[in-house]
Order: structure tokens, then sequence, then C-alpha cells
């Protein structure tokens, strides 16, 4: 199907799993009642955006409570979902970043690790070392729906063109990130850097951030946006909890692609070293 609804869930993320995975589940069905068939979670939406936090909430993909509820979620909605992140421990014991993606029937079609983490030290503004709890993922993600290639990487990741120009390269027609930018890089680079990955590939571009929680100790920007790919904002939020619900039609891919055939000027032999 190549036009459809898109509904992102800014939700307000708190110090408890439990009530994060019950709004996470409210907003979902809040979407689809607007129509959504393709539904996007924020990064760490079952957690505070502390890395001293993510081993205390981590689980495992085999009967973690976080993946059956969005599975349940999407098998009872019929819908694909963008299970945002949560933390993910393996068998030996990482913890990673984690986004879980399914299909109308519940199954896992899909999961993205981030790959680049979040260490960053901006002086007067933003400190953050996902290393000291968190392992990298190594691989690049790109799901086949029944609405579309989805290349799905985390927040932190959308600032490597080349993670989403592989992604693209390998067909995927709407990039999503799942994020949580703060309020010192949120105001400068979000919007900028969503709409540069939009109009570098050509692609629908999907940022899915959480809702403000003044609480916190992590000051989530909020902000979520779809952008199509001549890089027009669809659809923005505020800093608000609130479902963003936007029309992705595929057409317009190969519209702009043909008009203006960016993908097919590239000369690879050119960059490579
Ligand atoms: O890149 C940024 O400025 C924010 C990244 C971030 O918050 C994250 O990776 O979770």
């Amino acid at each position: 199907m190549s036009v459809f609804t898109v509904g992102i869930c800014q939700m307000g993320v708190v110090a408890d799993k439990q009530a994060n995975m019950a709004k996470a589940s409210h907003m979902i069905a809040e979407a689809v009642a607007g129509g959504s068939r393709l539904v996007i979670l924020p990064e760490m939406f079952n957690c505070p955006y502390q890395s001293e936090l993510f081993p205390q909430y981590a689980e495992t993909v085999a009967g973690g409570p976080t993946v059956s509820m969005l599975a349940e979620c999407a098998a009872k909605h019929g819908i694909i979902l963008v299970g945002g992140s949560i933390p993910e421990k393996d068998e030996a014991g990482n913890i990673y970043n984690t986004s879980f993606i399914f299909d109308e029937r519940g199954h896992l079609i899909g999961h993205h690790r981030k790959v680049h983490l979040f260490d960053v030290n901006i002086k007067g503004g933003t400190v953050f070392q996902e290393s000291k709890t968190l392992t990298a993922g190594n691989r690049i993600t790109l799901v086949k729906t029944s609405l579309g290639n989805l290349g799905v990487a985390i927040c932190y990741d959308v600032r490597f063109p080349e993670l989403a120009r592989t992604m693209v390269l390998e067909g995927a027609e709407i990039l999503i990130y799942p994020a949580a930018f703060g309020p010192v890089t949120g105001p400068a680079h979000w919007e900028l850097l969503l709409r540069a990955r939009a109009v570098d590939n050509q692609v629908y571009v999907i940022g899915a951030a959480p809702a403000l929680n003044a609480a916190a100790e992590y000051k989530a920007y909020g902000h979520s946006l779809i952008v199509d790919p001549w890089s027009r904002i669809l659809a923005v939020a505020g800093v608000e909890e609130t479902v963003v619900i936007g029309k992705i039609d595929l057409r317009i891919v190969g519209k702009v692609r043909e008009e203006l055939p960016l993908l097919q000027h590239r000369k690879p032999a050119i960059y490579e070293r």
C-alpha cells in the first residue's frame, strides 16, 4: 500500500516501567483511532534516559514484558509497530539500546541495536555516556513490510549520513529514528538532521521523541517530526504529550527521484578510500 497514515506516540516517560508500558499501549490505541497503520514509539520509552538505569530496566527478547506487550498491541490493532527502543539484555549479559519491529500479526520482523553510542561532553551543556552501560550494535536495519521498506536507526545514529545512505541503498523508503534529543542539541540540530537525511536520500524521515517530563533528570526536547522526500515538514509536535499524525505517500519518493535523479548521479568510485 503506497498511501497510509502514520502515528508517532510522543509520550512522557517516567521512572515506572509498568506505567510507561500502560502509557505506550494507550497511545498506540489513540494513534490507531486516528487512522494510523504504522505506529512509532520513542527511544527508551519504558525507562528514564539515564545510563545507570538501563541495566535495571533491561529485559531479554524471550519472555520480556515490554516485547510481549508490543507484539500484542501490533496484533490486536493489525498495525506495523516500531517499538521505539528499550534496554535489551542478551544471553551474555550485554545491554543494547534496541528497537523491536512487529508486523500486523504481532510477529517480530526486525530489530535494530543502536550502532553509534551517545558519548558526548558538551561544555556547559549535555554530558552523557551510553557506553558506561551499553554495548553498540554492529549492523544496519532494513525491514520489508506490507506498507513499504523501513530503515530503522536510533537517535545519535541520525548524525551519521553513511548509515542512512546504506539503508537507502538497500531499499529503505522511510527512515525511522526513535530518539530522545535534549535541550542543548535539540533546538540546534534535531530538525536540521532529519530534514538533511530526507533531502540527501529522497525518502520520508520520521523522528519519534518522548514528551518533556519536567521532573526527569534528562529533559527531552520532544518535537517529533515527519518529513517528506522533498524535505517538507508534514507534521511536528511541541514538547507536550501527544500523538503526531501524518500521511505517507510513497509515490512521492519515486516522483522526487525521477525529477532530481540524485541517487543515479552518485560516483562511488570517487568517494571510496
Ligand atoms: O545527537 C544528539 O544530539 C542527541 C543524541 C541522543 O540523545 C541519543 O543518542 O540518545
